[in-house]
């Protein structure tokens, strides 16, 4: 059994719960209306998604003493384009709360990065004010993918399309993804490798598909690679929660875009 496997064995338990226990509408949020695809694709730098990640199956804890609100202003002050918030706990110790704390102090888009797997996580995160959900190739046969992405559109999210392989980035093409994320990380293995995005990227018209680099990146040399790839985002998590220099970090990773 991978650990996505265990991962998408709870999310059954914790859907069937919320079935049960949440109704849509239930929570009320600051709307902002921002769209990531828009304000992504008419930047002149690497746009970055800043993640609020307290740990992970693969690292461990990361960084659990931090504050939602405070990190979101601070990521926003340093030029962060969007903000994702893990909203797992079993797993990476977020929560709901994280992601609608973070979402009141802040104008830019916020992602709800969680498994999603059924529409009432969709009704949730839209209700806790989040513009876009994460939709993860490897999670779910197309079909199911698909309806869920249209669901989400319906509703006027914005979804990030993750992939990891040519048969999920297929699919992704397949179902229309405007905003495609290329996972460095397998989610099976843990393995990080930024050739992932090299090797796929070649495949996608990013004049017209958002293409959003994910997991990895440490270093200026990490993001000029995948912006050689017409990368035009990165979504970055653990550097960010362990720099000591929010600003710093931020300057040196948001690379000129140009040729
Ligand atoms: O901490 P990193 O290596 O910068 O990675 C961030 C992000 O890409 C990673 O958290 C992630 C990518 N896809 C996911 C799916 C679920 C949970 C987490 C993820």
């Amino acid at each position: 059994m991978t650990i996505l496997d265990k991962i998408l064995a709870e999310k059954q338990k914790e859907v069937a719960d919320l079935k049960e226990s949440y109704q849509p509408g239930e929570i009320q949020a600051k709307r902002v209306n921002v769209s990531l695809y828009d304000s992504f694709m008419n930047a002149d730098k690497m746009s970055i998604i800043a993640e609020m990640k307290r740990a992970s199956p693969s690292k461990g804890l990361i960084n659990d003493g931090v504050e939602p609100s405070a990190q979101g202003r601070i990521y926003e002050t340093c030029g962060a384009g969007a903000i994702s918030v893990l909203t797992d706990t079993p797993f990476f110790q977020g929560t709901m709360e994280d992601m609608q704390e973070v979402r009141e102090v802040v104008d830019i888009p916020v992602l709800n990065k969680d498994f999603i797997i059924d529409e009432i996580q969709i009704d949730r995160a839209y209700d806790a004010g989040a513009n876009l959900i994460l939709l993860i190739a490897a999670a779910l046969p197309e079909q199911r993918l698909a309806e869920l992405y249209q669901y989400a559109s319906e509703k006027g999210l914005e979804i990030l399309f993750e992939v990891h392989n040519e048969a999920e980035l297929a699919v992704a093409q397949r179902i229309g993804a405007q905003i495609i994320g290329i996972n460095n990380r397998d989610l099976k293995t843990f393995e990080v490798d930024l050739a992932t995005t090299e090797r796929l990227a070649e495949k996608i018209d990013t004049t017209k598909t958002l293409l959003i680099s994910e997991s990895g990146m440490k270093e200026k040399s990490d993001v000029e690679r995948v912006q050689k790839v017409g990368a035009r985002g990165i979504l970055v998590g653990e550097t960010m929660m362990r720099s000591v220099d929010l600003k710093e970090t931020f300057d040196s990773l948001r690379v000129p875009l140009g040729e």
